[in-house]
């Protein structure tokens, strides 16, 4: 049995544990054409109802335990896929370098950090990466260099690859900072009383709607939507792009939510709102509700 962040279990069959290796040829899924999810936090994930992997469609979890962390040199640090990233986060800017301070507080994976590029207080993941090293669907390892890819708001070039298995680890080239502690800790008190750490959430459900000028937060809640219910499944009443499970919410109450958010704010200001958290379901790998 799994649960996502807001605690709503979704799997209902025994996950089977393969420890990823450098080549991943061995693995059940190799020579099937199926997808595969690097399971991690799922920090950002929500499950169809019912959903049974391997079941309702051929599929194949990997749990990433890739979690070592080494120093190339000063500033510079190797990490697995695995590791988290809150970790990683204060390990950086207690040794004095800055670059991933934000990154304190935020739950998740370096790996899934890298594929999302993860940002918060003007500061993103891409920023600080070197080199990410990724195993293929034919099990080849490869190293991307930074300098030769784009990275954008929530967006990396790992989403768009066909051949792309998983991340496996990421080496980040930081910057030597004597004021890292401090902007850490103001980054940390912010989002423990803006970010609703206590509560059963997966963080911001949608993007902000790129070169607007407005958040999604701010959207939903001119939308009249902060407290707007599905069940036990509910809008924030803190921070409108944040929904929790206040009881025992289901898949389809947080699905049924995230449609009518976007079918009002869509109403009321022509915006379309686009999601950050992602599908899993037996559709599609990243299904979308329009
Ligand atoms: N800014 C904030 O405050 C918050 C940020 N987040 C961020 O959301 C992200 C979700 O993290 P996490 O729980 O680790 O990831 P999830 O398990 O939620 O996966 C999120 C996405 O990242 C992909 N992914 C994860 N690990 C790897 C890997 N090793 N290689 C390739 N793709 C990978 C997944 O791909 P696939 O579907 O193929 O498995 C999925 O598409 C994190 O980066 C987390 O920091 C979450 C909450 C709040
Ligand atoms: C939590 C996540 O990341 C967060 C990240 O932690 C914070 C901090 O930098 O900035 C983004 O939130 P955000 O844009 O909502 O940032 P906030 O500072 O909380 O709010 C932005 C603006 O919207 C307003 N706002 C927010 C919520 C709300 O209910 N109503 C409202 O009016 C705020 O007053 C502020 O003026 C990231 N979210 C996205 C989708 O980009 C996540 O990705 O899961």
């Amino acid at each position: 049995m799994s649960i996502n962040l807001f605690h709503i279990c979704f799997m209902q069959n025994m996950l089977q544990r393969i420890q990823i290796q450098n080549s991943l040829r061995n693995s059940p899924f190799y020579s099937y054409s199926c997808f595969v999810w690097i399971f991690t936090r799922l920090s950002n994930w929500v499950g169809w109802v019912g959903f049974r992997l391997g079941q309702d469609t051929l599929g194949c979890v990997i749990l990433n335990r890739i979690d070592f962390l080494k120093r190339i040199e000063p500033s510079v640090y190797r990490v697995g896929s695995g590791y988290q990233f809150n970790r990683l986060g204060v390990q950086c800017t207690n040794e004095g370098f800055s670059g991933l301070e934000f990154a304190s507080g935020i739950p998740g994976t370096v790996g899934g950090a890298a594929y999302m590029n993860v940002g918060a207080n003007g500061q993103e993941t891409a920023n600080a990466i070197d080199t990410a090293e990724i195993v293929t669907v034919d099990g080849r390892h490869q190293i991307l260099y930074r300098s030769d890819f784009a990275f954008g708001y929530r967006m990396s070039p790992f989403q768009a690859m066909q051949d792309l298995t998983a991340i496996v680890a990421v080496t980040f080239r930081l910057l030597p900072s004597a004021s890292v502690k401090e902007r850490q800790q103001a980054y940390l008190r912010k989002r423990l009383w803006s970010h609703l750490v206590w509560e059963r959430t997966t963080g911001s459900v949608f993007r902000n709607p790129p070169g607007m000028g407005v958040s999604a937060g701010e959207l939903i809640e001119k939308a009249g939507l902060k407290g707007f219910r599905v069940g036990s499944a509910e809008v924030s009443k803190v921070h409108a792009n944040f929904f929790i499970n206040t009881g025992s919410s289901n898949s389809r109450e947080m699905l049924e939510l995230i449609g009518l958010v976007k079918a009002k704010v869509k109403k009321e200001f022509g915006i379309q709102l686009q999601e950050e958290i992602q599908y899993v379901g037996p559709f599609c790998k990243y299904s979308r509700i329009n």
